[in-house]
């Protein structure tokens, strides 16, 4: 049997062969529709890659159908859930980060918010990704919610041991993830020696906040870099925009 690789994963691939990413997240529970289409249109504008949605509480059922809608009638980028829970998925969305928490203590997010989301993806015809996603201190709400043993900032080898191992499980991108809202990013060292572990895409985010820390974080080896707090804070649409911009500045080379 061979793999099939989806559409939404496919352009991820041609595009890395390009250049580095910027995903942008969007939290149902903290953005209206309106806001979304708005964020949508502005990130399609200044050359965003793809847009993630999801959120560790609320982005469930209608809520989280609305914002996807509203950003797929108001840009063509690629719509990838990132589901806090099997209560994460929505039919009107490309493609699902189907991922596993590897560090947490407890298997429903290994497994059981899998197991229990699989045929709702099925029938909805979503792309799903396998994803491992591994959490680093401080977590922040994800951390918590998600039962994970974060992993230390100065243990770089512990987070390349566990995003190899998700290589190995068959999972396709290694995502480290320090929290939404983390008072730091993941150390650029620690990029650096999982980077050098892996061989598929690594995507890095939470507490990522200006153009040049993400610099950083590309010079280390991210492949994908995933802000939400940075868009979702500004106070307007042109703070947003003049934000965006210099993320893409720091990212594109
Ligand atoms: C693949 C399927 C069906 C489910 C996977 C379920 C798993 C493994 C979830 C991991 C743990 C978790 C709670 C992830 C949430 C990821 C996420 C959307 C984080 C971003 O949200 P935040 O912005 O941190 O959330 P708040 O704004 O709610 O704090
Ligand atoms: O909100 P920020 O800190 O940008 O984090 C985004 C993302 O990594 C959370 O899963
Ligand atoms: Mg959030």
């Amino acid at each position: 049997m061979f793999v099939k690789i989806g559409r939404v994963e496919r352009y991820i691939h041609e595009k890395l062969e390009e250049n580095k990413l910027h995903f942008v997240l969007i939290d149902p529970d903290d953005t209206s529709p309106d806001e979304a289409s708005k964020i949508a249109k502005l990130c399609e504008e200044v050359g965003v890659d793809a847009i993630m949605v999801g959120g560790s509480t609320g982005a469930e059922g209608n809520i989280l159908d609305e914002v996807v809608r509203a950003i797929k009638e108001s840009s063509s980028l690629p719509v990838i859930l990132f589901p806090g829970s099997h209560g994460g998925i929505s039919k009107y969305a490309d493609a699902i980060f189907f991922m596993s928490l590897l560090n947490s203590r407890n298997p429903f997010f290994i497994t059981g918010a899998q197991a229990l989301g699989a045929f709702t993806v099925k029938k909805f015809g979503l792309e799903p990704i396998p994803m491992a996603y591994i959490i680093i201190e401080p977590g922040e709400t994800v951390g918590w919610v998600g039962d994970a043993k974060p992993i230390p900032r100065h243990k770089p080898k512990i987070a390349a041991a566990y995003a190899l191992a998700g290589q190995y499980l068959g999972m396709r991108l290694i995502y480290l993830e320090a929290g939404s809202g983390a008072p730091e990013p993941v150390p650029p060292e620690m990029v650096r020696v999982v980077k050098s572990a892996i061989d598929v895409p690594l995507i890095v985010g939470g507490g990522i906040r200006n153009g040049n820390q993400a610099r950083e974080l590309v010079k280390a080896g991210a492949d994908i870099i995933v802000t939400g707090t940075a868009i979702e804070s500004a106070k307007s649409i042109e703070e947003a925009k003049v934000r965006l911009k210099h993320l893409r500045e720091g990212i594109k080379a």
